[in-house]
């Protein structure tokens, strides 16, 4: 019924672009921030500004990724090195951390204007994992995760969450190391070998590889090219929405 192997006791989600339709958001906000930035520094030291290209940057470097790790992924693929700085660096910092809230000042306003979409397909079937008998807990790499689940109206659905902010405290690497999704499946008292990993982006069905899940299911919402990126980067299955593994029986 869910399309899930035998002996699953658990759900593990991950957020934006599987529940919520907040990749996209995400991905605006990223290239609205770094084109600035790669503006004012090409006009700094001469170089020419080439602007972050959604469809070739984001994917590898940025999403699913701790802010941090997606600022510094992909500066070093121009070749770009700046010092981390501190969590409370101010915007206009040239420091990771300083970039980094450039962009979530900007994620920010975008939710705000446009408020949060779901995933109807997801919601389903999350509460249909829920009348099984299933424990979900949500696993997303960003420190907005309790705000989105509220502004969507889906925070009652989950068991647990572990996020941006749970990862910083606990200080557990980010995706595509497993531990944020390991410590998902600890908070619900379930082997990872018996929890299924939802993910849509590259670094987090990397994760539910590298974690050693009973199953990884790759969501792809772009287009081919990343539905087999999804499968070599370790999903067992593909689907373009979760209603489709309902159907599966
Ligand atoms: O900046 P935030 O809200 O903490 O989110 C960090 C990352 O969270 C992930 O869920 C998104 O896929 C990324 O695009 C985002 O950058």
């Amino acid at each position: 019924m869910l399309g899930l192997p035998d002996g699953t006791a658990a759900c593990l989600f991950d957020l934006d672009g599987v529940l919520t339709r907040t990749a996209s958001v995400h991905a605006a906000a990223w290239k609205d921030m770094f084109d600035g930035y790669l503006r004012e520094r090409a006009a700094r030291t001469g170089d020419p500004f080439v602007p972050f290209d959604i469809a070739k940057d984001y994917g590898p470097y940025v999403d699913g990724k701790k802010r941090e790790d997606g600022t510094r992924s992909f500066l070093r693929s121009r070749g770009i090195e700046l010092p981390e700085g501190e969590p409370d660096d101010p915007p206009d910092a040239e420091t990771i951390r300083g970039l980094g809230d450039r962009k979530n000042a900007l994620v920010l306003r975008l939710i705000e204007e446009k408020g949060v979409e779901r995933f109807d397909g997801s919601i389903g079937y999350v509460r249909a994992a829920r009348a099984a008998g299933l424990r979900t807990a949500v696993v997303s790499s960003s420190a907005n995760t309790a705000q989105v689940l509220d502004a969507a109206g889906i925070t009652g659905l989950f068991d647990a969450r572990v996020d941006g902010v749970v990862a910083a405290e606990r200080r557990l690497p980010g995706k595509p190391a497993p531990d944020m999704f390991l410590a998902g499946a600890a908070e619900l008292d379930v082997p990872a070998g018996r929890a299924a990993v939802f993910e849509d982006a590259l670094a987090g069905v990397e994760a539910g590889r590298a974690g050693g899940f009973g199953h990884v299911v790759g969501v792809n919402r772009v287009d081919g090219e990343h539905a087999r990126a999804l499968a070599e980067h370790g999903a067992d299955v593909v689907v373009g929405d979760l209603s489709e593994l309902m159907e599966d029986g």
